[in-house]
């Protein structure tokens, strides 16, 4: 349990907490007094914490607030939280895996590892060279227009371009500009090495007050808003995939008019490892263009296809060698976005007018199961595990 903690906090509980003069959000308020020799040490540790030139990491951060907490309050014994209630849930395991270890020892402790960052943050080492550096989260998506191509970029090179709850937003309001403006082709494509690693699985960590059933409620809502806008487009859209693709960016891909892939690119759909189910309109798309056995070998047992089993399945349009794939697609697109508009958005209407209606339905039962399955105990175990990095999917 500890070991999970420690995980769980490493990579993901402290997230808010960027600065170590945030770390009495943990809780770390120095409270009443405690008794023993090294009682004024302690308080001197506290206050040292604050003044620490560089953030210690979410890992210290966890291990000091459970220090401290025995050393203040003495063994944990209030009710653990909720399943759902991830951080305060880690917190408390993190203090409770300290079992009986007396208040006077966690003092001991406490102060011994607030020394050791001290002295660390004393002696700061030499910048770390550029290439070490990740580079700042800076704008998730990016969109541009050129040459007739409206292109929308997944732009989360570090996080394997996962899709956070405002990237869902900001790709509908970026698909409703794109199917007015100039542009004759709407492109979706990712940064850096992925195309996409499907739903940011930290999405599920931030409750708001209504809790996970609100969580869930919000959820359904925006995954089927995000579909239907998909199911509208009115335009060409061709989906440009630069790497592997996971969860709901494989899935939304039978919404697309054209998909192009780099040999490099992978088609992964773990939705039983994740306790959920499919969307994207997949349950009905992915039977209708690889058969249902094919589909179902992806759908429920979360077969990983390479880009040419994609293809011969027609699930991609056309597989590009990868040190080829930019230059050979956006040649293509160029050509392409200089055909007649109208007839292109017309002939579009034709083809999926047919069933619109049908992916609508399809799109709001998917959705409607899936906010059932979020609050399930096969979901929350899975990404509790991804989170902990106990699963690689
Ligand atoms: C409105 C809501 C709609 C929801 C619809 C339902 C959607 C369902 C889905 O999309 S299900 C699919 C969900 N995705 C996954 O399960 C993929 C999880 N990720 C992985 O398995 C791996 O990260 C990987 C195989 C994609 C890549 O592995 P690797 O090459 O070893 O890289 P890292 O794991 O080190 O990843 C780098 C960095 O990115 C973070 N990350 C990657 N994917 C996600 C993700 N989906 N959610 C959150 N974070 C992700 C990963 O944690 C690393 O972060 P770090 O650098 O350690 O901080």
């Amino acid at each position: 349990m500890a070991v999970l903690a420690g995980r769980l906090a490493r990579r993901w509980c402290f997230g808010l907490l960027r600065s170590p003069t945030q770390v009495p959000a943990l809780g770390l308020h120095a409270g009443s007094p405690t008794m023993g020799t090294s009682q004024k040490d302690f308080n001197d540790a506290v206050s040292q914490v604050k003044l620490l030139n560089e953030d210690p990491g979410n890992e210290v951060k966890l291990e000091l607030y459970a220090l401290y907490k025995q050393a203040t309050e003495g063994p944990c014994n209030v009710p653990k939280p909720g399943m759902l209630d991830f951080i305060n849930k880690t917190k408390w395991d993190a203090w409770n895996a300290l079992g009986s270890l007396s208040k006077e020892a966690a003092r001991q402790k406490y102060v011994d590892l607030v020394s050791s960052l001290s002295t660390s943050s004393e002696s700061p080492s030499p910048e770390a060279p550029a290439a070490d550096r990740k580079p700042p989260e800076g704008n998730s998506l990016v969109v541009t227009s050129e040459d007739g191509i409206t292109t929308i970029r997944l732009n989360r090179p570090t996080k394997k371009n996962a899709l956070t709850t405002q990237m869902y937003h900001d790709i509908v309001a970026a698909l409703q500009a794109a199917s007015k403006d100039e542009s004759t082709i709407t492109v979706l494509t990712g940064s850096g090495d992925y195309y996409c690693s499907g739903n940011d699985l930290t999405n599920f960590t931030h409750l708001s007050a209504g809790g996970p059933e609100e969580m869930a409620r919000s959820g359904e809502v925006l995954l089927r808003d995000f579909v239907d806008c998909l199911i509208d487009f009115p335009k060409p859209l061709v989906a440009v995939v630069n790497g592997p693709a996971v969860g709901i960016s494989v899935t939304i891909l039978g919404l697309f008019d054209v998909v192009y892939a780099t040999d490099r690119a992978t088609f992964h759909t773990p939705f039983s490892h994740l306790g959920q189910s499919p969307e994207g309109c997949s349950s009905y798309t992915f039977p209708k263009i690889m058969g249902s056995s094919k589909a179902a070998e992806m759908l429920l047992f979360g077969k990983k296809l390479t880009a040419q089993e994609a293809c011969a399945r027609g699930l991609v349009t056309e597989v590009f060698p990868d040190g080829t794939f930019q230059k050979e697609v956006w040649a293509r697109l160029k050509a392409y976005s200089k055909l007649p508009p109208n007839a292109m958005r017309i002939s579009k209407q034709i083809i999926r007018n047919q069933e619109k209606e049908k992916l609508h339905a399809v799109n709001a039962e998917e959705s409607s199961i899936l906010r059932e399955r979020w609050l399930s105990d096969e979901c929350m175990n899975a990404i509790a595990s991804f989170l902990s990095r106990k699963a690689k999917l």
